[in-house]
This record gives C-alpha cells, sequence and structure tokens, in this order.
C-alpha cells in the first residue's frame, strides 16, 4: 500500500512573508493523516517556510536545483545548500524548467543522481505536449523520459522517489486530464518502472498526476490504482485550498 503524497508546487508566487502566513493557516487547519504533505517552494522562502512548519508534518521542497556539489555555477543552488535548510523533497524536470532553461533528460538524471546522493527525495516530472499526445506519442515520450532520469540509479533508489506525470496541455490551463487517461498513462510509466528495475519497484514507486487538479476534481483522481497523489501549482497556493486537496487525497 503506498502512502499517497500531496505536493504544492508554488512556482514562482509568494514572498517570504507571504509564504509564513501560508504556513501559520497550514498549521492551524491540518488535521488529515495517512497522507504524505509537501510544499515546494522558491529558494527565498524555504528557510521561514521550514521555520514555520516546524514540529508539523508538513515537508518542504524545492522546485529544482544544480547537480554539481559546489563549483563556479552563478546563480545556482546545491544539494547540500537544500539539506541545511530542513528540505527534504526536491521537483526535477518539471516541464517548465524543460522549455524555458534547457533541461534535458541528460541533466535531469544528473539532478537525480546528485539529489539521491545527498539524502533528497526527487519529484521527476514527466509528461507529453499536446503536439506529442496528438500524434500518439505520449507512451514513448513518457518512456523516454523515465528511462532517461533513471539512468544509472539502482532499484533501491527508485523505490523511494517520486514521478510526477504532467501532461503539459494540463497545467495551468484548466483542462485537466480525466482521471482514467491519467491513470493509463501512469500505469505505462509504472510499467518501464517495473521492467527495468523490477516488479517490486515499480509497486512501490509512487506516482503522482499533475495538471490542473482542484479540491472538486482530486477525489476522482485518487480512485484510480495507479495514482498516488497529485503535484498541484495553482490550487496549492491558498492554504484552505491545499489542506482540501490533502484531506481528498484519503479517499484512496
Ligand atoms: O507542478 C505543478 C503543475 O505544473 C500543475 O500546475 P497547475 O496545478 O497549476 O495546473
Amino acid at each position: 500500500m503506498r502512502t499517497p503524497i500531496i505536493a504544492g508546487n508554488w512556482k514562482m508566487f509568494k514572498t517570504m512573508a507571504e509564504a509564513r502566513a501560508f504556513a501559520q493557516e497550514a498549521k492551524a487547519g491540518n488535521h488529515t493523516s495517512g497522507v504524505q504533505k509537501v510544499i515546494c517552494a522558491p529558494f527565498t522562502a524555504l528557510a521561514a517556510l521550514k521555520e514555520e512548519l516546524a514540529g508539523t508534518d508538513i515537508a518542504i521542497g524545492a522546485q529544482n536545483m544544480h547537480f554539481e556539489e559546489q563549483g563556479a555555477y552563478t546563480g545556482e543552488i546545491s544539494a547540500s545548500m537544500l539539506k541545511e535548510i530542513g528540505v527534504e523533497y526536491v521537483v526535477l524536470g518539471h516541464s517548465e524548467r524543460r522549455q524555458y532553461f534547457n533541461e534535458t533528460d541528460e541533466t535531469v538524471n544528473k539532478k537525480v543522481v546528485a539529489a539521491l546522493a545527498a539524502g533528497l527525495v526527487p519529484i521527476v516530472c514527466v509528461g507529453e505536449s499536446l503536439e506529442q499526445r496528438e500524434a500518439g506519442e505520449t507512451a514513448d515520450v513518457v518512456r523516454t523520459q523515465t528511462e532517461g532520469a533513471f539512468a544509472g540509479v539502482n532499484a533501491a533508489q527508485v523505490a523511494d522517489t517520486v514521478i510526477a506525470y504532467e501532461p503539459i496541455w494540463a497545467i495551468g490551463t484548466g483542462k485537466s486530464s480525466t482521471a482514467e487517461d491519467a491513470n493509463e498513462t501512469i500505469a505505462i510509466i509504472r510499467s518501464v518502472i517495473g521492467e527495468r528495475f523490477g516488479q517490486a519497484t515499480a509497486e512501490k514507486v509512487r506516482i503522482q498526476y499533475g495538471g490542473s487538479v482542484k479540491p472538486e476534481n482530486i477525489a476522482s483522481y485518487m480512485a484510480q490504482p495507479d495514482i498516488d497523489g497529485a503535484l498541484v501549482g495553482g490550487a496549492s497556493l491558498v492554504a484552505d485550498s491545499y489542506l482540501q486537496l490533502v484531506a481528498g487525497a484519503t479517499s484512496r
């Protein structure tokens, strides 16, 4: 039985003060157990968020990191810098990073390896564009991205990671994938993990759906056998909405 995981991805939203205000509200209303809770905040808000959430079961995550331990990489952040703050998760290979910041399967792989070495849990994002979907390429795209992300990683490490299937056409558009379609692609991703790393690993790895998930539709995704939670952008920005998503994940 896989524990559901609801991760908020704030993207480039919220100052430190706004993050603190969110945390105070979330703390006050955080009464759901049996769901792993993560907020992936901008780098600048992570320390404040960690401080506010101390003593709660809400973990914090980053939205990116560099794969080197240190060096002359102006503007970058390493895994150990994140660890020092108390970060536990890191989103890697989000489609916005692939689209706007030249992230490739190769750099995602290097980051996955570095994150695991540092003891961070990667949330590895995969997903097809609308053009790829319409061309019938969804299965090939998620296979290539999944195999690429985990190249050279061992089965035990893969089992403890999180994968987020996010069809690009569903991100921030209000056009969510149907729960059945999302489950079908997530089952393909799970079978790729099974082929590469064995059935036990495939059964353990958590695979989220992401793309216009809201309190109103979370239960439909959680009702699907292969969907283990959600990576949520817009609807994670308000504490009450985030807590409703968490509560909705118990319907599994
Ligand atoms: O990482 C989160 C996804 O990009 C989904 O964003 P959204 O929930 O705003 O559609």
